[in-house]
């Protein structure tokens, strides 16, 4: 049956059932894309985990590593042990293979709010579903992995981005990531209008986006390197303790500048296949815009990441980003 949730919800059909049992629990289909797994035998103290991937229809790696997940827990090879629901994002942009089909919905969540549109609509429902999610399990520390990939290459293919927080980020969370093979930490300076900000700022959950190697279309994905993420999902579900590795064996960085696309004719001035985390010497010139002028990297290197001069007027067209010593 949960095979088959991700098949039809990408399908484009409708369950049959909405509830049903499943090897350690039940299941419920609370609405298109969303799936609420509850245990027989929960574990105390271990997290209610939110995963979502599509957020973005062409990141499909992760709904990949969902399935395989799903997989296991309906054959009975995993048990489950904690509360999980487990959110296929943006299901029009899955189906056509695209980032969005009108608007980025990893800049919706609690912006635009009156917004009409699919994708407005689609954030209204992730961000109810959640509340009520992180309410039904108010007992219980709060975990959301929101699970994507990148549009290119990266001198660290997988890497997390830790939304703008004014409390510190849990160290154990810093060593699930690294015994995970996470290799890289990017620190956001300000609040925006993420999925994982949502959850971290609003609901106080532990929560990052993950991005997990380079966005290819569904079956075309190599899984092999994410061996290490899966384990820890899977860990998590079954209420274990994860892998751990020292946080050091990851890079830490954090972004100092978000460079936007002010006007129409606007432009990036380096190829456009750079690798996200490329450095730049000062006084490079890295953009040029109709409205804002150059933008210069000033007297200290800066390194590019999620670079992207197709996107929407105002919207962000890189994060400009330095090395931090440790988590910050
Ligand atoms: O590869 C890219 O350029 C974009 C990858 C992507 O979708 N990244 C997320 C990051 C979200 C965050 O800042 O937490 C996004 O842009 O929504
Ligand atoms: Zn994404």
């Amino acid at each position: 049956m949960l095979a088959e949730w991700l098949d039809q919800s990408l399908a484009g059909e409708p369950g049959a059932a909405v509830e049903g049992d499943l090897p350690g629990g039940r299941y419920r289909i609370p609405a298109p894309g969303l799936l609420e797994l509850l245990p027989s035998t929960p574990v105390a103290d271990a997290p209610a985990l939110v995963l979502s991937a599509g957020i973005h229809g062409n990141e499909t790696a992760p709904i990949e590593l969902l399935g395989e997940l799903l997989a296991h827990l309906e054959a009975g090879q995993l048990t489950l042990a904690t509360p999980v629901l487990v959110i296929l994002g943006n299901l029009a942009a899955i189906r056509a293979g695209e980032r969005f089909v009108a608007t980025n919905l990893n800049r919706l969540f609690r912006r635009g709010l009156d917004a009409t549109g699919d994708e407005p609509d689609r954030a209204r429902t992730l961000m109810g579903a959640v509340d009520a999610f992180f309410a039904e399990h108010g007992d219980r520390p709060r975990l959301h992995y929101d699970l994507h990939t990148a549009i290119r290459d990266s001198q660290y293919p997988r890497f997390a981005v830790e939304p703008y927080a004014e409390t510190a980020t849990r160290p154990e969370q810093w060593q699930w990531l690294a015994g995970a093979d996470i290799q890289a930490v990017l620190h956001q300076h300000t609040h925006s209008w993420t999925f994982s900000h949502y959850s971290r700022h609003y609901h106080g959950a532990q929560a990052f986006t993950l991005e997990l190697g380079r966005a290819l279309p569904l079956g075309e994905n190599d899984l092999t390197p994410l061996a290490p993420m899966e384990r820890l999902l899977a860990a998590l579900l079954e209420g274990r303790p994860p892998a751990t590795r020292p946080a050091a064996a990851m890079a830490f960085f954090r972004v100092e500048h978000e460079l936007k696309r002010a006007s129409r004719d606007f432009r990036l001035c380096f190829a456009d296949d750079t690798p996200n985390f490329t450095e730049f010497a000062p006084n490079t010139l890295l953009a040029e815009d109709a409205e804002a002028g150059p933008c210069r990297v000033g007297e200290t290197p800066l390194r590019v990441v999620f670079p992207n001069a197709r996107v929407e007027i105002g919207a962000r067209a890189a994060l400009l980003v330095t090395a931090v010593p440790e988590p910050c």
